[in-house]
């Protein structure tokens, strides 16, 4: 057995990269243990190929609306392989920075293998026995299939596995209206399949702000999408799926491919969990403290394996936190309430900390919304897309707790609300720093003004004005 390291990673995704950089930029004995291939997710099936589809979708969609300036417009689906190679193209540029060489310039021992735990400060590298000091599990999460019938048999596809289609599918079963749902969903109607989505609640994006999640839904049914929520899918068969619609319809729908985007599970199979003494929570994730350290103190988690919020940022700080934790003793810990997304959908959503309903869950009558319709932003208007909105959710003493963002650039504009939750800012406090315009971060900036010119205008405000009016207006003549 080796000298301890101070470190051993597990997994190679957004979170073992960000954790083994920083352990090695702190001088520690690091090493990294990934089974696959490094960059994991994010990178080779998850944010990049899906963000770089969506682009190419967007592309498509404009040049099929070129008429409007006089071009001939485009028809017809557009050239998968063309689609694909773009794709392979975008993860191969990001490649390098994340590969094995890459990682052991910066002094991390990278190491091909699959970790098991064998007791509490050791673990098992393919047959290499390691000890260490801390250890870090990053081993991320995979598509989950749900028990519906036929629906394994009929060679579903999965977030893992559609970037592989040989050919762009003519009728493409969407099966979950989560983040991959809308994205993918919207993504391959606009290159020419008619898809159709079926989600289990009541409206897409059951996590976000409802008038969010509606606004996408009509701008996907104006695109040619189905969408059914509520739906129930009793059962599959190789080219069609039974479904209950939330009216108690029942339904028979014909595909040629299927894609499964109904949540994702982490993954601990074979890794010893019982040996490392450490517990996993109900939900089957593995259970951390505020300061990302297991029930095994030496053992720290980190990244989709952890159950909160499954983004690559977050991800990314949580390593770094639980870096920090681990090998200097700090007792860092995030602020979940704070953590901005986006769902990279046309519009795009993007929200931070509370929406209105869990404001009012947690403060009550204290909580309020201030919406601003995009109607009211020029940017918005000189791109012809003025059906999104900003809201600002107020908590006590009219403190930004929550945000959403739906239009262009969304998640830009989003970052400046994240710093206002974060800093327990009021509007007025955001309003103070000038925004360029016309630009998409008017919306936030307008809101915020918005309330603080109603702040101005309240009788107590009007009252102290209009007296001191009436004093200059004596002093000055
Ligand atoms: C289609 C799609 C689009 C997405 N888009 C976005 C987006 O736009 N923005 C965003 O923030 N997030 C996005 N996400 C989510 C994001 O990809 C994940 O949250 C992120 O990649 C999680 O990183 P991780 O390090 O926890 O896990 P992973 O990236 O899954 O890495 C885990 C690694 O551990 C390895 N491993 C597992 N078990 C072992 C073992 N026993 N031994 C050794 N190695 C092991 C795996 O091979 C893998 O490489 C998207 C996800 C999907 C599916
Ligand atoms: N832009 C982004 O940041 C981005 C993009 C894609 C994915 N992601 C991440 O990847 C993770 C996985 O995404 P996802 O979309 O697979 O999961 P998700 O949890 O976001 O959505 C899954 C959806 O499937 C529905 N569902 C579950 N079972 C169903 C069934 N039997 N029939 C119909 N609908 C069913 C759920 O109600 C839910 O709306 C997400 O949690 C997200 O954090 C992020």
């Amino acid at each position: 057995m080796s000298t301890p390291y101070d470190l051993v990673v597990i997994g190679g995704g957004s979170a073992g990269l960000t954790a083994a950089r920083l352990a090695a930029d702190l001088g520690a004995h690091v090493a990294l243990i990934e089974r696959d291939r490094l960059g994991g997710d994010c990178l080779w099936t998850g944010c990049v190929p899906s963000k770089t589809l969506l682009h190419a979708a967007a592309q498509v969609h404009a040049a099929r609306r070129a008429h409007r300036y006089g071009l001939t417009a485009a028809t017809g689906p557009a050239d998968w392989t063309a689609v694909a190679v773009r794709v392979r193209e975008a993860i191969g540029r990001i490649e390098p920075h994340d590969s094995p060489e890459a990682l052991t310039r910066l002094g991390v021992e990278v190491i091909r293998g699959e970790a098991r735990f064998t007791g509490p400060r050791t673990l098992d590298a393919d047959g290499r026995i390691m000890a260490f000091r801390h250890a870090l599990v990053a081993t991320g999460s995979s598509p989950h299939l749900p028990a519906v019938p036929g629906l394994a048999e009929a060679g579903a596809l999965t977030s893992d596995t559609v970037w592989d289609l040989p050919e762009l599918p003519r009728r493409l079963l969407v099966i979950g209206g989560g983040a991959v749902g809308c994205e993918l969903g919207q993504a391959f109607a606009r290159l020419g399949s008619q898809v159709t989505v079926v989600e289990a609640e009541q409206r897409l994006l059951p996590t976000t702000e409802p008038q969010a999640a509606d606004l996408l839904q009509r701008r996907l049914a104006a695109e040619g999408v189905t969408v059914h929520t509520g739906a129930v899918l009793r059962s599959v068969r190789p080219d069609t799926a039974d479904l209950t619609t939330a009216d108690h319809t029942e339904h028979t729908l014909a595909f040629d491919q299927v894609l499964v985007a109904t949540g994702r599970r982490p993954h601990l199979a074979a890794l010893g969990l019982e040996a490392g003494g450490i517990r996993t929570t109900d939900r089957g994730f593995i259970a951390t403290d505020a300061r990302l350290r297991t029930s095994n103190p030496r053992v720290f988690a980190a990244g989709d394996v952890t159950g909160r919020l499954p983004f690559t940022h977050v991800a990314g700080v949580q390593a770094g936190d639980a870096v920090l934790n681990a090998l200097l003793g700090l007792r860092r810990h995030l602020d979940y309430d704070a953590m901005p997304y986006a769902v990279f959908t046309d519009p795009e959503i993007a929200q931070v900390g509370l929406t209105a309903a869990r404001a009012r869950d947690r403060y009550g009558d204290a909580a309020r919304t201030r919406l601003l319709p995009h109607e009211e932003m020029d940017r918005a208007v000189t791109e012809n897309a003025t059906d999104g909105f900003t809201q600002l959710v107020l908590g006590p003493k009219g403190r930004i707790v929550g945000a959403t963002v739906v239009g262009p650039r969304a998640g830009e504009a989003i970052v400046e609300l994240a710093h206002a939750v974060r800093l327990k800012w009021s509007p007025g406090r955001l309003a103070a720093t000038v925004h360029p315009y016309p630009t998409h971060a008017d919306g936030p900036w307008l809101a915020a003004l918005a309330k603080a010119r109603r702040n101005l205008s309240t009788p107590r405000t009007r009252a102290l004005t209009s007296a001191l009016l009436g004093l200059r207006r004596g002093v000055l003549r």
